[in-house]
């Protein structure tokens, strides 16, 4: 079963065109990135997915069943805008009412259980008012999780976070794929998608541009890899041979007395290139590689 199906969803506001025709498929256990510039259109799409507003012509599907549909809403989770919080109630009471209002049932139990994984454990009494940014940011993903959905969906889920609450977020998110769960994330920050994604889109002005994994992206732009290798001194009579072979086996070749640099194509010339130091007897010290970041592929869109 799939976790997103969608097929020529679009979406228009009076006579604009704001996402154009997007068919995209999500497995379920990946934690899939969608990226683009401010207005792409990102926000819009998941709206309608999670039945926040209706498509304007396609179609799609949720863990199988066609949407918008109760039945699957109550398997998919939604982390909400912060600022539609109940300021004058307590975390734990904030998830209850919450839940109550979805038709969701749940215990004060489960409850503590989410604001403990979370990590507001020792907040949880506290007035939402009384929350900081981050603790907002947590409580709206223990939203989304509290009736244990199978499908979540996390719009920026660490923007405006400080270092450590990113990093605790992001221990969350891969303890809830541990747990089976898929997740579809938006965000700006590229590091963080590289770091957790199985896959990702770039979306461009309401279409999607490029889609896969990191590896795959890289593909997409025939990135080369850059390698900086330290070597003790080569013997003159290995010299000539040495060069020969490091120019078949690359490009930018750049030679000082115990570095070179040289761009290869794969991996594999990378080792290629190691055994021919050894067989001209020079030993290697370090090998320092460089590849494409998601931000060059990102700037080249
Ligand atoms: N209700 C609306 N009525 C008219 N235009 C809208 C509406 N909602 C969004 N738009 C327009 O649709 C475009 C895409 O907006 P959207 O919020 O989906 O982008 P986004 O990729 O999520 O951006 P950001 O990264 O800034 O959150 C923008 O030009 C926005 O002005």
């Amino acid at each position: 079963m799939l976790a997103i199906e969608t097929k020529q969803l679009k979406k228009s506001y009076g006579s604009s065109l704001i996402v154009k025709g997007i068919d995209l498929i999500v497995e379920q256990g990946e934690i899939f990135g969608f990226l683009g510039r401010n207005g792409a259109g990102k926000s819009t799409f998941i709206n309608m997915l999670t039945d926040i507003s209706k498509p304007s012509f396609g179609t799609y599907a949720l863990l199988g069943e066609e949407g918008p549909n109760d039945q699957v809403k109550k398997r998919i989770g939604v982390m909400p805008d912060y600022s539609t919080f109940y300021s004058s109630l307590t975390a734990i009471k904030h998830l209850k009412f919450l839940s109550s209002l979805s038709g969701k049932h749940v215990t004060s139990d489960r409850c503590k259980e989410v604001l403990k994984f979370v990590g507001l454990e020792s907040d949880m009494n506290k007035k939402t008012s009384k929350y900081s940014f981050g603790m907002k940011k947590k409580l709206g993903i223990a939203q989304a999780i509290i009736h244990d959905p199978e499908l979540i969906f996390l719009d920026e889920p660490t923007s405006g976070l400080d270092a450590e609450s990113v990093i605790h977020i992001h221990q969350l998110i891969h303890n809830l794929n541990k747990r089976g769960k898929t997740i579809f994330m938006t965000s700006h920050n590229l590091d963080e998608v590289q770091k957790l994604c199985s896959r990702i889109a770039i979306m461009k002005e309401g279409q999607i541009v490029k889609i896969g994994s990191m590896d795959e992206l890289r593909s997409f732009y025939q990135s080369t890899i850059t390698v900086k290798l330290k070597h003790s001194p080569i013997p003159e009579s290995e010299e000539m041979h040495l060069l020969q072979y490091l120019k078949a086996a690359g490009s930018n070749l750049e030679i000082s007395n115990s570095y070179i640099m040289i761009d290869v194509e794969n991996e594999n010339k990378i080792s290629q290139i190691i055994r021919a130091f050894t067989r001209c007897k020079v030993d290697v010290f370090r090998v320092e590689v460089e590849e494409a970041s998601l931000e060059e592929i990102f700037l080249e869109e």
